[in-house]
């Protein structure tokens, strides 16, 4: 659970895309991010959600601009870090140790030509120069129960896994440096809702038990209101509402948030249709559960890819 004490923060945070006519995509945001917590980011599609997670992350690439704005990263060790100011191989480690990255897209992105075990073992070699081979062998395989995946997979390669079982992968790549927060950008958007719901669920079981924090970035406002501690609300570049999904739920403030949520039908409906997880549950679930989903991977791989 949250703690209130801060591993991220970030203020007035503007981007401008250098085009013509330059698009100012995030507009003056602050934010700061809890250790342990998850933190959903929502708004529709083009409100900025991607281009402030890359701002935050350092990953902004030409015509991105930083126009303003600073990140400070405040480490376990007690150390600030200021991401802004980070070079080359410092940077590097920031952003796979400190804070890991999973994208939409991200099983795509697997190494069709190397088996999973080489992956991960490049990800130990580059941080862990010393480690022994044994040692990542246990490693790798540690990572791969974590997420759920049969560590027998260590050997296959991506085209052998189903969409749900590449993103688990992604998501033990992510974690096999033991971050203090990760951000996920539609870490589940492209797969299908059984499958979603289990990485979802297994998501909130490591959180409970690595304690590391979250910037989950979703247009699905229910899935957020779900699974986060509090809510920030995005529209045209700007943080329009920030609170805790409880009362984003029950008392929105802002005009745009109380539109958006009554954009989901599902959340205006008999009384009981919207469920909280409090990820207690979703705890003592996981070993189930990714029987479940991963049956239903299998069964359900062609559609999640299409
Ligand atoms: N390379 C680019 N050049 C110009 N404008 C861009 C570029 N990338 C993004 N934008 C614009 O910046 C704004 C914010 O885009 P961004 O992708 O951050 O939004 P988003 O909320 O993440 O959207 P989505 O949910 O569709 O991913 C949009 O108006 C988009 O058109």
């Amino acid at each position: 659970m949250a703690e209130h004490e801060p591993v991220l923060t970030a203020m007035n945070m503007s981007v401008t895309y250098e085009v013509n006519p330059p698009v100012r995509a995030v507009k003056g945001v602050d934010l700061v991010l809890n250790r342990g917590e998850i933190l959903g980011l929502a708004g529709e599609s083009g409100c900025g959600k991607t281009t402030l997670a890359y701002a935050l992350n350092r990953l902004l690439k030409p015509p991105a601009l930083l126009t303003s704005g600073s990140v400070t990263f405040h480490d376990k060790g007690g150390a600030d870090i200021d991401v802004t100011k980070l070079q080359k191989n410092d940077l590097r480690e920031f952003r796979w140790e400190k804070c890991s990255m999973v994208f939409q897209g991200a099983m795509n992105s697997l190494n069709p030509v190397i088996s999973i075990r080489a992956q991960l073992f490049d990800v130990l070699k580059t941080h862990r120069p010393g480690m022994s081979k044994k040692a990542m062998t246990e490693t790798a395989q540690g990572l791969l129960k974590l997420v759920g995946v049969d560590p027998e997979r260590l050997t296959a390669f991506a085209h052998e896994l189903s969409g749900g079982m590449r993103q688990r992968v992604m998501i033990a790549m992510a974690l096999a440096l033991n971050p203090q927060m990760m951000i996920m950008d539609e870490p589940t958007t492209a797969l299908d809702v059984v499958v979603q719901r289990g990485i979802l669920r297994e998501i909130m079981r490591l959180r409970e038990q690595l304690n590391f924090a979250v910037i989950f970035i979703t247009h699905d406002l229910p899935l957020l209101l779900e699974i986060s501690d509090r809510i920030a609300i995005m529209r045209s570049g700007e943080i329009v509402e920030l609170n805790t999904s409880k009362n984003v739920f029950e008392n929105p403030q802002h005009e745009y948030t109380k539109q958006l949520l009554s954009s989901f039908p599902s959340l205006l409906g008999d009384e009981g249709a919207f469920v909280r997880d409090t990820g207690q549950g979703a705890a003592g679930e996981g070993a189930e559960d990714v029987g479940a989903d991963e049956s239903d991977a299998a069964l359900h791989t062609d559609r999640a890819e299409r």
